[in-house]
């Protein structure tokens, strides 16, 4: 398995509405996505986008902020809220070119996949591992929308 592109990281947040503020107001962010309800994940959510860099020989791409608040009693940032009541840092996001293949190499070596594979916030194929097995880290493993493949190439 190859690691691909940090896509996001998961800030939890309790209010979301106050927290676009905070990054707008406080960080200077300018490209923040309107809120929505994710039912399924059990969250709602919106994405800081930090600005893209072009370079002569590069091409940085902005990683995102994904901020989450959960959307009720369910929701699998409710038991992180209620030990973190302010938020913060929820998990990483990497890019795969294969999900499938990525499940089997983490199984493979023993890592606790955290339900089933079901599409994401950005709407291709995502799943999670066990903080517990990943460093300390709820880490997201996502496939690389086809649009973006060429950082693999
Ligand atoms: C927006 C949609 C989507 C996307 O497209 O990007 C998302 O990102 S959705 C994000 C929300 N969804 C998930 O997080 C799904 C996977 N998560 C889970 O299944 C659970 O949250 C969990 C990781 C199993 C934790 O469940 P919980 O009931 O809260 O706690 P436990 O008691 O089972 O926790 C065990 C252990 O792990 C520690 N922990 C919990 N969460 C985290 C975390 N985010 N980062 C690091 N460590 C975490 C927890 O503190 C416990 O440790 P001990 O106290 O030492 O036992
Ligand atoms: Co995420």
């Amino acid at each position: 398995m190859k690691l691909g592109r940090l896509n996001h990281i998961g800030i939890a947040v309790p209010d979301i509405d106050a927290a676009i503020a905070h990054y707008r107001d406080v960080l200077g962010a300018t490209d923040i996505t309107e809120p929505f309800d994710l039912p399924e994940q059990g969250v709602r959510v919106c994405f800081v986008n930090t600005p893209t860099q072009s370079g002569p020989n590069s091409e940085l791409h902005g990683t995102q902020l994904e901020l989450l608040a959960p959307l009720d009693e369910n929701s699998p940032v409710h038991g992180f809220m209620q030990k973190n009541p302010a938020g913060g840092q929820h998990h990483l996001c990497f890019e795969v070119e294969d999900i499938a293949e990525a499940r089997t190499y983490f199984e493979s070596l023993g890592k606790r996949i955290l339900g089933p594979t079901r599409i994401g916030a950005h709407g291709t194929p995502i799943f999670f591992l066990h903080p517990k097995d990943m460093l300390g880290q709820l880490t997201e493993i996502m496939e690389t929308p086809k649009e973006d493949a060429h950082w693999s190439n």
